[in-house]
């Protein structure tokens, strides 16, 4: 364990990076698939079965947990990682997004943003300042910007107004973060899909100075080719020797493209959510268990899966389960889609280390059949 943050890069194939990042709550591996523990749980899962699923770190989040149980009450008993029995890193999102995306009558002012809780309707402002004060309490060891993310599509003096008050709350935000050894803050690029909003976003990001930098502002319904367009340059304004954040990303072909173009961590609830709705996936393709078609099914979802789910139980009980709205159908499959996320990182961290990335990435592409498996 260390005392300091740091971010050691240990080999690069093309654009694609693996490293180690060390916060001394413990290593985080990149490339890294951060699994969203959104109200101090990620559902369905215990702490110990994240872990053994090769996480080394999951992400928590401002908004939710200001609202309920509130940051003050979480701190006062020992904080997010003892509360929610995970002692290894967490990053927390700003709360931004989530505000925008969530929550109801919503104010944006210079200051920040007044809003109505999605609970019960109570009133709540979020400027950088208690976005800050909120991530100190529950003290993650990865701390987010507090930005506005704009949704696309917007035009172009929308994105760049909203970009240059994210920088100004940037700004805020770094100085009201202070000195806090092992912990980080992470800049957040914004843009939207214009190039030189990007590089002018970059660059003032870099101006103030970060321990890591996030690509905000994709993911938001643009799609994956003019993510990808947008990912062919936007990393590469980034500082070589800093983690490189895409906040959202996504299904595991986002992720693989992600990575190929330079990006070192990721998150989102798409395995997890999925897991619940009965969505599997595989490395030959996503299946939906629901489907009538398992019912006698004997075969695991993947006979080269070493999970609980793929070790222990077939397709059609995996189906019987899910139809009969057992809680264990979602432990299940939210156990299986954690862990192959994991495997893939784990394949790229490999790959990358041994120089044959664009071998292992043809070969993820070859297994995938179209459609339902
Ligand atoms: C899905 N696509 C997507 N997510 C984005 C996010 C939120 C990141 C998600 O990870 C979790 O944070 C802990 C949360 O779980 C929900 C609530 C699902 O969302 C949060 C973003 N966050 C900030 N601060 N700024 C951004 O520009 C931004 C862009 C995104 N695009």
């Amino acid at each position: 364990m260390s005392e300091r943050f740091s971010f050691d890069l240990h080999a690069r194939d093309g654009k694609a990076r693996t490293g180690v990042i060390q916060t001394p709550r413990g290593a985080v591996r990149t490339p890294a698939f951060m699994p969203v523990g959104t109200a101090a749980t990620v559902k369905a899962m215990m702490p110990e079965s994240v872990r053994a699923t090769g996480a080394d770190i999951l992400l928590g989040n401002t908004y939710h947990l200001m609202l309920r149980p509130t940051a003050e009450r979480i701190d006062r008993l020992g904080g997010l990682h003892k509360f929610m029995n995970w002692e290894r890193p967490i990053l927390t999102d700003s709360g931004g997004f989530q505000v925008m995306s969530l929550a109801g009558l919503r104010k944006l002012t210079e200051k920040g943003v007044t809003f109505k809780s999605h609970i019960d309707g109570s009133k709540h402002e979020l400027t950088p300042e208690r976005s800050m004060e909120i991530q100190r309490l529950l003290g993650s060891d990865i701390v987010m910007c507090f930005d506005e993310c704009p949704a696309l599509p917007a035009d172009r003096d929308r994105i760049a107004e909203s970009m240059r008050l994210s920088m100004r709350w940037a700004e805020r935000s770094r100085a009201a973060f202070g000195d806090r050894p092992g912990h980080a803050l992470f800049g957040i690029m914004q843009g939207g899909l214009e190039q030189d909003l990007r590089e002018e976003s970059a660059e003032a990001l870099k101006a103030i100075g970060f321990e890591g930098y996030a690509v905000g502002g994709l993911a938001v319904g643009e799609g994956q080719e003019a993510m990808f367009d947008c990912l062919d340059y936007a990393p590469g304004f980034l500082p070589e020797d800093k983690p490189r954040y895409l906040m959202g990303v996504g299904k595991p072909d986002d992720i693989v493209g992600a990575v190929k173009r330079g990006i070192d961590m990721m998150d989102c609830v798409l395995p997890s959510r999925s897991g619940r709705t009965g969505q599997v996936f595989t490395r030959h393709g996503v299946l939906n268990i629901k489907n009538a078609r398992h019912i006698d099914d004997p075969r695991p979802l993947d006979e080269a899966c070493t999970c609980p789910a793929c070790r222990n139980f077939s397709r059609a009980y995996l189906h019987h389960v899910f139809r009969s709205q057992e809680i264990i159908s979602s432990m299940l499959l939210t156990w299986h889609n954690l862990h192959y996320f994991q495997e893939i990182m784990a394949g790229m961290r490999e790959a990358i280390a041994a120089g044959t990335f664009a071998a292992w990435e043809a070969d993820f592409h070859a297994g995938r059949a179209q459609g339902d498996i």
